[in-house]
């Protein structure tokens, strides 16, 4: 069985979608039934970084959209208009539709809803919010058990870029705005990211998950980070604060319909979770009873990250056209139902490459160290670290941090240090260094 696709557009996000799809090796078996039917751009004459058949391009997006072959609409055009009238007629067609159009659902969420509920259609937009991470999902099934009490996000990748690298080599937005366009994370025009709207697109569409209704969007209070300069990110820095835009919807303790909802740049202490979420990656800090918190992280933006939310909520469109397909009537869901035929090879554990930390007791006694270093070299072992702590009764306490080596040739190494009693006290412990 196999589930056509119809992309529109084919920028940033759309390229990243069309590669993962024309390339499904080693991933989800579902993605194999999936296939690019056409693709809608502005241009076409542009040179293109992926490759499709010349006969799939079309600027006439109308027919994409109406097209009888096609089951899937994936919409990564951006903007208001044609997005929103291409996504209605889709759904009015029975269509599904995907989408990262944030500034779409948030104004028009509502509208395409009861569109497509009486259309009997799926429209998802995981990468709507949050890029590559799996936010949207979450929140509506498996954090979906509780009751929200907050959602804290960084969720725009191009404000958190700047204000990362602002924080970390001073200066002002204007050219580090520039790197953020080059990689593709900023909007078309980047006036949304840098004042809120982008982020103020996306709390809106949570909060309605989080709090179980509609949220017009005008109501998000919102403020960029426009008027945030050098000094206040470095004044910030030494009061202990790194400075965040940061999107909020609380519920009011009081009251089972009135939230808050804002985003503002923010003076986030040093030691709270989101502080540490830097450069385009974005986090949603989800507040609840009875799990507690619980935080998402990961990229928020560029070709890879978002293609892959994308390409998510295609496969799971596809998993449902598969239940719902006469020969495989009755099949359990496939996204729920793990059954592998093959054993996947472990490798051997003495095969495997890290890096070690050792700390041992040896005798203080002159050539100690040239004698370990021998026995080192040997097993083709070589320090990236060596300190002395310590000395009592005669022992010097040494940690060693050796460089990557497999562990088969670091554990014969141990064994001859072990039986090294000339030298060696006794070995106090070994643990393995990540990285
Ligand atoms: N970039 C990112 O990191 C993220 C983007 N998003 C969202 O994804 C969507 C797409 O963003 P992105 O890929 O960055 O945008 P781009 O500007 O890179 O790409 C837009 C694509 O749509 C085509 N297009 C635009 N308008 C029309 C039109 N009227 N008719 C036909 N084709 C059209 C363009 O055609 P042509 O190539 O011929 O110009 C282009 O291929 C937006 O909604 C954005 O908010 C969401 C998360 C992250
Ligand atoms: N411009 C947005 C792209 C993803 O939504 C951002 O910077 O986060
Ligand atoms: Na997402």
């Amino acid at each position: 069985m196999v589930f056509k696709v119809g992309l529109l557009g084919l920028g940033t996000v759309g390229t990243g979608t069309a590669k993962i799809l024309l390339d499904a090796a080693r991933r989800h078996p579902l993605l194999e039934t999936l296939e690019i039917h056409k693709v809608g751009v502005r241009s076409l004459d542009k040179p293109r970084a992926v490759d499709l058949p010349e006969a799939c391009l079309t600027t006439d997006l109308e027919a994409i959209v109406t097209d009888p072959d096609i089951d899937i609409v994936v919409e990564v055009i951006g903007g208001l208009e044609p997005a929103r009238s291409l996504i209605l007629e889709a759904i009015e067609d029975g269509k599904h539709v995907v989408t990262a159009n944030k500034a779409v659902i948030s104004r028009y969420g509502n509208e395409i809803a009861e569109a497509a509920k009486k259309a009997g259609v799926y429209v998802l937009y995981e990468a709507a919010v949050g890029g590559g991470i799996p936010v949207i999902q979450p929140l509506q099934q498996a954090l979906g058990v509780n009751r929200i009490e907050t959602v804290t996000g960084i969720i725009n990748g191009t404000t958190n870029y700047i204000l990362t690298r602002m924080e970390s080599e001073g200066g002002d937005f204007a050219p580090i705005l520039d790197d953020a366009q080059k990689l593709g994370y900023a909007e078309a025009d980047p006036t949304a990211d840098v004042d809120g709207l982008d982020a103020a697109d996306k709390i809106a569409i949570l909060a309605s998950i989080a709090f179980g209704g509609k949220i017009r969007r005008e109501d998000v209070f919102t403020e960029g980070i426009r008027n945030v300069s050098a000094s206040d990110v470095n004044y910030a820095k030494t009061l202990g604060f790194v400075i965040k835009l940061l999107a909020i919807a609380k519920r009011n303790d009081d009251s089972d319909t009135t939230i808050q909802l804002r985003v503002h740049p923010t003076l986030v202490p040093l030691n709270h979770p989101l502080a540490s979420v830097n450069d385009v990656n974005n986090a949603v800090l989800v507040e609840g009873d009875p799990i507690g918190r619980v935080m998402l992280y990961g990229p928020g933006a560029g070709e890879g990250p978002t293609a892959s939310a994308i390409v998510s909520d295609v496969m799971a469109i596809a998993a449902t056209l598969h239940m719902e397909s006469p020969a495989e009537e009755k099949l359990p869901n496939p996204l729920l139902s793990n059954a592998y035929s093959d054993y996947k090879t472990i490798s051997p554990m003495e095969d495997l490459e890290s890096r070690f930390y050792l700390r041992l007791m040896v005798k203080d006694k002159p050539g100690v160290i040239g004698h370990l270093g021998d026995i080192f070299g040997q097993h083709g072992l070589s320090l990236e670290s060596l300190v002395q702590i310590g000395l009592q009764d005669n022992l010097a306490e040494l940690v060693i941090v050796t460089h990557e080596v497999k562990e088969g040739d670091f554990q014969k190494a141990l064994e001859i240090l072990k039986a090294s009693s000339a030298d060696v006290d006794s070995i106090a412990s070994v643990l393995r260094v990540l990285g």
